[in-house]
């Protein structure tokens, strides 16, 4: 576990290009350990490239990123820092839960009875201990998603990135989520957390940052980000979030950032 005065996720001016299409224009985070960060933004703004990119999935055309003080481009030292939820996870539809969770404890070195416990365990949390040997093509969106976030997390990473690790869960299965993502923030983790669930973010985000053609328009806590929707009628995360991705103009207050978003 990096030491708690470290940014557990620190990026400079990150920029990518597709062709001649923008999908990041200098982004900076520097997000402390433990924080659960709650990465907003419209269709299309860049959130996913940005987690490709934190995760060493991707290469940024320009910036660089250090994730619990490891330069990304060392994928092998950043694997066992790093847990990802991608929003198509990749799992085996051959395999039963527990083979596919086994597979990955084995590729991610996890010592057997370590595993064992853990796999047990997270079956058992996730309601997943019945259907744990049928194989993962007859589960519903809800299992498949529970047993991507349990894979995500079985090596007990530093930072835990998840895109959209909500979206189409029933209330009981999204709810064993956010309870687990804030059992995570509790012991330690750094949870980054892509949604356009803005509930979801209310109830477990400490931070938000809003991403918007491919910058960050603004961030802060989300109370604060709430508080400064300039219409502000509900005072909702979803106001600010209209507000700020509307070319940033009905942010009032704002004190500019090394990063030129708003920081509220
Ligand atoms: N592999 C790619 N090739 C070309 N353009 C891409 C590629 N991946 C993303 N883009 C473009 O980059 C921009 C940002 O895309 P990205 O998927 O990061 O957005 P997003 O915020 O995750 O969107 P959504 O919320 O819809 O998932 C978009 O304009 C998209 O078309």
């Amino acid at each position: 576990m990096p030491s708690t005065n470290t940014a557990a996720i620190e990026a400079d001016d990150l920029r990518k290009r597709y062709g001649s299409e923008v999908a990041l224009d200098g982004v900076s985070l520097s997000i402390p350990t433990g924080t659960v960060y709650g990465f907003l933004g419209p269709n299309g703004a860049g959130k996913t490239t940005t987690m490709r990119i934190l995760t060493g999935l991707s290469r940024p055309s320009s910036g660089t990123v250090r994730v619990c003080g490891v330069d990304v481009a060392d994928r092998r030292a950043l694997a066992r820092h790093v847990g990802y939820l991608p929003e198509t996870p990749p799992l085996y539809e051959e395999f039963s839960a527990r083979e596919q969770l086994e597979y990955v404890a084995d590729l991610r070195d996890i010592a057997g009875e370590v595993a064992d416990e853990r796999i047990d365990r997270y079956l058992a949390e996730f309601e997943l201990l019945d259907d744990a040997d049928r194989r993962i093509s007859e589960y519903s969106k809800g299992m498949k998603q529970k047993t991507a976030f349990v894979q995500s997390v079985l090596h007990d990473p530093d930072v835990l990135f998840l895109d959209e690790p909500t979206s189409g869960l029933d209330p009981r299965a999204a709810r064993r989520i956010r309870e687990s993502i804030l059992a995570f923030a509790d012991a330690g983790t750094t949870v980054f957390l892509s949604t356009h669930i803005l509930p979801v973010v209310e109830a477990v985000a400490d931070e938000v940052g809003v991403l918007y053609e491919g910058r960050l328009v603004a961030e802060g806590p989300p109370d604060a980000v709430t508080s400064r929707a300039a219409t502000g009628d509900s005072g909702s995360l979803e106001d600010a979030f209209l507000a700020v991705t509307s070319g940033g103009e009905d942010v009032v207050d704002a004190e500019e950032t090394d990063s030129g978003s708003e920081r509220v």
